[in-house]
């Protein structure tokens, strides 16, 4: 039985860090753990110019723990005002790593999404032109569709066309939960990825409804069927390039997820590390996980992986259920299994 892995250290391609408390209690989690992540900008208000992602980035340089080197990778928020120039000189300056686009009321704050693609036509073909990738929440929000069914629409109705009218347009399918997203990537050129999320690969959706409704299994996209965690599953282990991690670590305060109308959004910051060896070692993979979590985002985005190494040892790790935070209690993700795989801290800074 291997009893350590040592790896690149991990990049997480997916993050909400939130600002002020919240960003201040949630952001050691990833630290700890990860170099760098790509920062989702869907604060209130969004990230949506190079002048909110610079003082966002700021804040969240000044929030890191003494002597993290943590980077983050900012996007900015797609809407139908955006501005190309604006957009070219964030990427030019090194500002912003991506782009990201929100169906309007697709997901938690996509207010200022978009609603009429002919109104951002413009600024993807010069993210195309530039090389720019654009981050896609890949749902439909046409309240006739089934929200099972909003994934798999929204590639029929939304992303075949939209990278067929902007040719050359890097894309990531963020968080995909489907074997349809999984296949649609696998059918694409290099120009197409996916992030795929850990609470993803551990629930289908009998763990949010049976026997009781569980708020903190509650995120968007929903989780699907047993057949899809298994398709994300195959994807994830498979050394599939265009398959990655993106932790989507999206901490709702309690009293928020645990009311009639509760937030969207798995918090899985601390423990995604030990739950990933756990699910890479039930799928034969432990090999594997190295490239989902350290090599394929970063070849995708054009930057080298990290020099640094992480090293995963057998045993159980000290992880809180709940973590505090000014705002109130943010529960962490529970895998619902005992973890047996620990981030070893002996070497790390
Ligand atoms: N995934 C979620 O369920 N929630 C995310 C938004 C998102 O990534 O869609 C959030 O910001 O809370
Ligand atoms: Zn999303
Ligand atoms: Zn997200």
């Amino acid at each position: 039985m291997t009893q350590s892995l040592t790896i690149r250290t991990p990049d997480d391609w997916h993050l909400h860090l939130r600002d002020g408390a919240m960003l201040r209690a949630v952001l050691p989690h990833s630290t700890a753990d990860f170099a760098r992540a790509i920062i989702m900008p869907n604060l209130v208000p969004p990230v949506v110019t190079s002048a909110d992602a610079t003082a966002y980035r700021d804040r969240i340089l000044a929030a890191r723990p003494a002597g993290s080197n943590f980077a983050p990778l900012m996007t900015l928020y797609l809407t139908e005002d955006t501005d190309a120039d604006d957009v070219a000189a964030a990427h030019a300056s090194g500002l912003i790593t991506a782009v990201k686009l929100y169906p309007a009321g697709a997901t938690t704050n996509s207010a200022s999404g978009v609603s009429d693609f002919d109104r951002v036509q413009a600024v993807l073909e010069r993210m195309a032109d530039i090389g720019l990738p654009l981050c896609v929440h890949g749902e439909v929000t046409d309240p006739t569709i089934d929200i099972f069914d909003r994934e798999a629409a929204f590639i029929d109705r939304v992303l075949d066309p939209l990278r067929a009218r902007v040719p050359g347009l890097r894309v990531v399918m963020e968080h995909i939960t489907t074997a349809q997203a999984a296949d649609y990537v696998r059918s694409a050129d290099s120009s197409l990825a996916a992030t795929i999320t850990t609470h993803h690969l551990v629930i289908n959706r009998n763990h949010i409804l049976a026997g009781g409704i569980r708020p903190h299994y509650y995120c968007l996209p929903v989780a699907k069927r047993e057949e899809h965690r298994l398709a994300l599953r195959a994807a994830a282990t498979s050394n599939d390039a265009r398959f990655f991690l993106g932790t989507d670590s999206a901490p709702h305060t309690d009293p928020a997820k645990l009311q009639p109308c509760g937030c969207a959004g798995c918090f899985t910051a601390p423990n995604t590390l030990p739950i990933l060896a756990h699910v890479f070692e039930e799928e034969n993979a432990l090999h594997r996980l190295e490239a989902f979590t350290s090599l394929n985002g970063p070849a995708f985005y054009g930057l080298p992986p990290n020099d640094t190494q992480l090293t995963l040892e057998r045993g159980a790790p000290q992880i809180p259920t709940q973590i505090d935070t000014d705002d109130g209690p943010v529960t962490v993700f529970d895998p619902g299994f005992d973890l047996d795989w620990r981030v070893s801290r002996a070497f790390s800074g």
